[in-house]
């Protein structure tokens, strides 16, 4: 659910648009659920419901992949899972450190999801003296002095910060220097990174600020369906007599 930008152009240097590799896990989760059940083909259709996408989309993506299925028979499920894995790097392990072992580095150090999908934990860094050695999902936690060097050690090249917010540029800073070239950010801050540095953020509190949008408008046509009236989004207007009693023009949501 990771949400933001990546500082890469919107098509990618070989040719897959940043949109088509966004969808690309997506494929991937259901693929990977059908392949658990032995599913050997799948149509376009299945597929793109249980990505949740549209299946023009899917088969459009599918072509910048060179895949194009088998009329009649559809997709071979586990050439596709190889196929998808092979274009997002999958097929090579990625070891990863976190930084910020409170909460929530504690919590995505446990995930088992990370390595099920190729991201090994490989350390975990905080600036606590006081966690320094403790094991937290079995990996004892280092200091942030010796981040370098951990970074150095490992080939690490993706940095997950889940410090809080007022530390995280500095902590991206030293990641950068020290050769990550992928950040994702769970602080509340926009991280500013060099050309050729890809970030990633996760806001859980946008998402719930973006649903309680939707779930205003939802409770908002409902009040007016309720009262016998069409939904405030297909309200024809009437601009002689939508003024408010100052002038101003009342709250329309617009569809
Ligand atoms: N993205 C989301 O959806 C989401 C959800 C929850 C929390 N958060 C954010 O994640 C961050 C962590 O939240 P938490 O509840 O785990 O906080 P926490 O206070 O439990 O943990 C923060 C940890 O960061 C460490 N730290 C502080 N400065 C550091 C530095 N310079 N270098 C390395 N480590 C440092 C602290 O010692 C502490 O262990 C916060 O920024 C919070 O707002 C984001």
């Amino acid at each position: 659910m990771a949400t933001g930008r990546t500082h890469r152009p919107a098509t990618r240097s070989r040719g897959i648009p940043e949109a088509t590799v966004a969808r690309l896990p997506l494929y991937l989760r259901a693929l990977t659920a059908l392949s658990e059940r032995s599913v050997p083909t799948v149509s376009s259709e299945e597929l793109a419901a249980a990505a949740g996408v549209n299946s023009a989309k899917l088969r459009k993506d599918f072509s910048y992949l060179g895949s194009y299925g088998t009329r009649g028979v559809g997709y071979d499920v586990e050439y596709l899972v190889y196929q998808i894995s092979r274009e997002l790097g999958l097929t090579q392990d990625w070891p990863v450190v976190i930084v910020g072992i409170g909460n929530l580095g504690a919590a995505l150090a446990n995930y088992g999801g990370f390595a099920s999908r190729g991201f090994r934990v490989a350390a975990l860094i905080d600036a606590d003296p006081g966690l320094t050695g403790k094991p937290v999902a079995g990996i004892p936690v280092q200091h942030t002095d010796e981040l370098e060097k951990i970074i150095k050690d490992n080939g690490v090249s993706i940095g997950v910060i889940a410090t809080p917010a007022g530390a995280a540029q500095q902590v991206c800073d030293r990641l950068v220097a020290a050769g990550v070239t992928s950040i994702l950010n769970f602080a509340p801050t926009v991280l500013s990174v060099p050309d050729g540095v890809d970030v990633r953020k996760v806001d859980l509190s946008i998402e719930l600020q973006i649903l309680a949008f939707h779930e205003q408008r939802k409770s908002g046509e409902e009040t007016a369906a309720g009262d016998g009236a069409l939904p405030a989004a297909v309200t024809p207007r009437d601009d002689s007599t939508d003024q408010g009693p100052d002038g101003d023009v009342p709250a329309v949501m617009p569809a």
